[in-house]
C-alpha cells in the first residue's frame, strides 16, 4: 500500500499508517558455508501482519532467529522504530519489543496454564497486580485458554498447547510478534481458531506480526501482506489477498 501522488513533482511522503516498524537491512546470515540470508532487505508496516512464505529451507526461520537475535549476522542491519538492534543481546531486543514464538508450542509441561502465562508476564511487566491484569485481560480474548487455566502443559490439546505459547508472547504487549509456523501439525479447523485470533489480536492492538508459514493458504487468509522467500532472497511481495488470487503468482512461487 503506497502513497499516493498528489499530482506534483515532489516525492510522496509516506503517510502515518504505513510507517516502517521493522526493517532488515542488507542482511546476511549462515551456518557453516555460503549464507542463507545474502542481502536481504524488507521492511514491515506498523500494525502489519506480513505471511513469509517460501519452500522448506528457504531461510524462514533463519531470518526470525537473525531479527530476534539468536543467530549472528554476517552483515547487515536489524531496525526497530529507527533504532538499530543489530549489537543487542535477545534479552534487549525482546525489552524493546520484540517477541518470538518458535517452532514447537514451547511451553511449560510442568506449570499450569496461568502459570505459564504469569511467567511470560514476569520480566517485562513489573508488580505483580499489573501482571495479575495483564493475565486476566488475555483471558478474556482467549476464551478456550480461560476454560483451561488451571490445566498443566502436558494435559493441553496439541491446539491448546500452541495456543499457550501464542498467549504468552502476547501478555507482554509486544510490539513485533516474531511467530514459526503455527500451524505444523494441528488440524485445519484449529489452525483456522488460532489465527483467527492471533489477526483480532493484532487488529486489537496495532501488533506488527512477521508469521512464517508453510500453510500458505491459512496464512494469507489472515495477512496482509505476503512475501516469499526463496535461495535467501525476496522472490514476490506483494498484498496477500493478491498473492492468493493470482494464479500466475501462485504457481511462480508457491508451488500450486
Ligand atoms: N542450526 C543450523 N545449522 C546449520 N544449518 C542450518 C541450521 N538451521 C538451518 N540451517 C539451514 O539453513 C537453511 C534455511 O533453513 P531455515 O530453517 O531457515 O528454512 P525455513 O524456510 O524455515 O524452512 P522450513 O520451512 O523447512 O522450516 C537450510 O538449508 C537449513 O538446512
Amino acid at each position: 500500500m503506497s502513497a499516493s501522488s498528489n499530482g506534483t513533482t515532489a516525492p510522496a511522503e509516506p503517510t502515518t499508517t504505513t510507517r516502517t516498524l521493522l526493517a532488515v537491512d542488507g542482511l546476511v546470515v549462515g551456518y557453516a558455508g555460503a549464507p542463507v540470508l545474502d542481502g536481504l532487505t524488507i521492511e514491515v508496516a506498523a500494525g502489519d501482519v506480513v505471511a513469509l512464505l517460501g519452500a522448506n529451507g528457504a531461510g524462514k526461520t533463519t531470518l526470525l532467529r537473525a531479527v530476534s537475535g539468536l543467530v549472528p549476522l554476517r552483515g547487515g542491519r536489524v531496525v526497530l522504530d529507527a533504532e538499530d538492534l543489530t549489537g543487542l543481546a535477545v534479552e534487549d531486543r525482546a525489552r524493546r519489543g520484540l517477541a518470538q514464538v518458535p517452532e514447537g508450542r514451547s511451553v511449560v509441561a510442568e506449570l499450569t496454564v496461568e502459570e505459564n502465562l504469569q511467567l511470560g508476564a514476569l520480566w517485562r511487566i513489573p508488580g505483580r497486580r499489573a501482571r495479575r491484569a495483564a493475565v486476566d485481560e488475555l483471558y478474556d480474548e482467549l476464551e478456550p485458554l480461560a476454560r483451561r487455566r488451571q490445566a498443566y502443559g502436558h494435559q493441553l490439546s496439541g491446539g491448546e498447547r500452541q495456543m499457550l505459547a501464542l498467549a504468552r508472547a502476547l501478555v507482554s504487549r509486544p510490539r513485533v510478534l516474531l511467530l514459526d509456523e503455527p500451524s505444523l501439525g494441528l488440524a485445519p479447523r484449529v489452525v483456522a481458531q488460532l489465527l483467527g485470533t492471533l489477526r483480532e489480536a493484532a487488529r486489537r492492538t496495532g501488533l506488527t506480526v512477521l508469521l512464517a508459514e508453510q500453510n500458505v493458504t491459512s496464512a494469507l487468509s489472515i495477512a496482509d501482506r505476503g512475501i516469499v522467500l526463496g535461495l535467501g532472497e525476496v522472490v514476490a511481495d506483494a498484498p496477500a489477498a493478491q498473492l492468493a488470487a493470482d494464479p500466475a503468482l501462485r504457481h511462480a512461487y508457491l508451488g500450486f
